[in-house]
């Protein structure tokens, strides 16, 4: 199947909806077209995998997805709301709302605990630090990590850094999870249970994944395959 993607059902509730989406890049006197028309719709509970060839303009759409970067032309909204309309602290703010990201690099603050990292985004919102450090206890526990507490992340393995990104992630039990290369660095058992942990989320409460990945086994876990291919996003495959 290669066809272009197709709106969800109408019942479902759009949590993220990408309409035709530009994107380049000047490199020196040429421009670089990385997007070229990209259409997407997100409902809530849908698990969406992207993959592509290296070079083909996934972590940019990612960074679109998220509001990290504005398109060239078209708009990414958020339940309703386009980030083109934001200032970059509203966009902070809708980001910090409804979406969770786990990025390739992932930007842990050196300086603080595991623990640390994880209840971060609890406290930034409205949970006391004793219900922060609970839940951020819990999560770590579930990515393998209940004995990392209080480790700063130089004193962990790079797989070990990615489950504490990804822990910090999920915690909020944001709406949309965006993640880039999120089992890159790990082995096959410990990227099996953060698929479970994401399955759970998704069961409980309704969470969107779009993940990016070269992870053929974790793509074909997803309700829906992308590839991106010529700027544009192409379905590749569909479970119900
Ligand atoms: N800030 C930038 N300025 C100029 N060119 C950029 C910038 N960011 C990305 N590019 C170019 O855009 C293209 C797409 O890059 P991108 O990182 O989105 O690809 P990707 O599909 O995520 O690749 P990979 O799988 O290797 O991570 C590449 O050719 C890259 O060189």
């Amino acid at each position: 199947m290669n066809s272009q993607p197709q709106p969800p059902a109408q019942s479902q509730a759009i949590v993220l909806a990408c309409e035709n989406v530009y994107k380049s890049y000047q490199q020196g006197p040429e421009q670089l077209a990385v997007l070229q028309g990209v259409n997407l719709q997100v409902a809530a509970g849908e698990m969406l995998a992207i993959v592509g060839a290296s070079g083909s303009g996934k972590s940019t759409l990612l960074n679109m997805l998220g509001g990290l970067d504005l398109p060239s032309q078209g708009s990414v909204s958020i339940s309703g709301q386009s980030f083109n309309d934001l200032s970059e602290t509203q966009r902070g703010f809708l980001r910090q709302q409804h979406l969770g990201f786990v990025y390739q690099f992932h930007h842990l603050l050196g300086e603080f605990s595991a623990l640390e990292n994880v209840a971060m985004p609890l406290l930034l919102g409205s949970c006391s630090a004793k219900q922060a450090k609970t839940q951020a206890t819990d999560f770590l526990q579930r990515v393998g990590l209940g004995q990392r507490l209080q480790h700063k992340p130089s004193e962990l393995s790079g797989g070990e850094r990615q489950r504490v990104a990804i822990a910090r992630a999920l915690v909020t039990a944001p709406q949309c999870v965006l993640m880039d290369e999120p089992t890159g660095n790990l082995d096959q058992h410990t990227a099996d249970d953060i698929h479970q942990l994401m399955a759970e989320l998704n069961r409980n409460l309704d969470t969107s994944f779009i993940i990016v990945t070269h992870d053929m086994s974790l793509a074909q876990r997803m309700n829906k395959v992308y590839s991106l291919f010529e700027g544009q996003l192409h379905l590749q495959a569909e479970v119900s």
